[in-house]
């Protein structure tokens, strides 16, 4: 399969998809769109692209068109897209579905895949852009039911060609897992950061921080404009994630006010056997 491709955004996951579609000879040619002139220049650095164009142009050469920006800048785009023609596919690539979902203006829902490759790193910028980003990771389509099969087949034919494994899901589960699986984890990076630097100077987190603080805390580098826009699309669900977490900050708090260690390790037993399924 050969399609003259379009990516709107071309930083970390839409620079990775661009790098992604060249390996496997999928595009006759890739298109980018980028606002501004400093990131037009990084991406002809990174040679990311075959050539930079305007959203007309790419509307009226591509065949598929992958919108790699963050969530509420997705929304805010697609009035853009109401007279793509009746073939072109237009694709999303962002971390929450139900919001986006709605938002698609009812004449294109058919031309309209809301995807979410569940794959990524806490860098951004098209610098952040790898090879084989998406090799062998999980990508959920949602509400497939409301798509056209010319631009479903299209979406799993590129997925596949990839590498990539497809599992289809409702847009409203598919928030509540993303949320308790990626979500709250960047919630609670962020807060420990936070607190770990109102509380130690940065000499000593230099010297002594160790592997896993640094685990613990990668994430919290993630790019704030990305995540306060899927906070914000997400929050019924974060917020009844972050109270389930707390809950647990409790009970530990509780355990270890109260000296009650044998039921401190059981407990810590049972987070043990996550990693038996992990
Ligand atoms: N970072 C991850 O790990 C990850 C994983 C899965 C999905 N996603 C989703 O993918 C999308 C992109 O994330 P990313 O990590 O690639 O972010 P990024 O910041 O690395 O790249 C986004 C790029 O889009 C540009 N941009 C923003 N608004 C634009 C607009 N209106 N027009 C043109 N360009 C615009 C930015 O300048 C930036 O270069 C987001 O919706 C995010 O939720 C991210
Ligand atoms: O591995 C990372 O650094 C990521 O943050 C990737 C990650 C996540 O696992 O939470 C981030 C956002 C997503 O939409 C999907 C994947």
């Amino acid at each position: 399969m050969k399609l003259n491709i379009g990516i709107i955004g071309l930083g970390l996951m839409g620079g990775s998809f661009a790098k992604a579609v060249k390996k496997y000879s999928i595009a006759t040619e890739v298109y980018g769109y980028a606002r501004n002139e400093k990131t037009k220049k990084e991406i002809e650095e990174l040679n990311l692209v075959d050539q930079l164009v305007d959203i007309k142009t790419m509307k009226e050469k591509c065949d598929l068109i992958v919108l790699a920006i963050p969530v509420d800048n997705i929304i805010s785009m697609l009035p853009e897209f109401l007279d793509i023609k009746d073939k072109t596919t237009i694709m999303d690539l962002g971390s929450t579905k139900e919001f986006i979902i709605k938002s698609v203006p009812p004449k294109i829902r058919k031309n309209f895949i809301a995807a979410h490759p569940m794959t990524g790193t806490e860098k951004s910028g098209p610098k952040a852009a790898i090879d084989n980003l998406y090799e062998g990771k999980t990508v959920v389509l949602c509400n497939l039911e409301e798509n056209e099969n010319q631009h479903v087949n299209r979406a799993f034919k590129v997925f596949q060609e990839i590498g990539m494994r497809i599992v289809a899901m409702d847009a409203d589960e598919h928030d509540i897992h993303a949320c308790y699986m990626s979500h709250l984890p960047h919630a609670i990076s962020y807060s420990l950061a936070n607190t770990v630097m109102g509380h130690e100077d940065p000499k000593s987190i230099i010297a002594l921080a160790a592997g896993g603080f640094k685990d613990m805390s990668r994430i919290a580098k993630s790019s704030p404009d990305m995540w306060t826009d899927i906070f914000k699309q997400n929050r019924k669900n974060l917020l009844a994630s972050i109270d389930l977490f707390e809950n647990h900050m409790k009970k530990v708090r509780e355990m270890i006010e109260t000296e009650d260690y044998s039921s401190l390790k059981e407990w810590m037993k049972k987070a043990n056997t996550l990693h038996e399924i992990l």
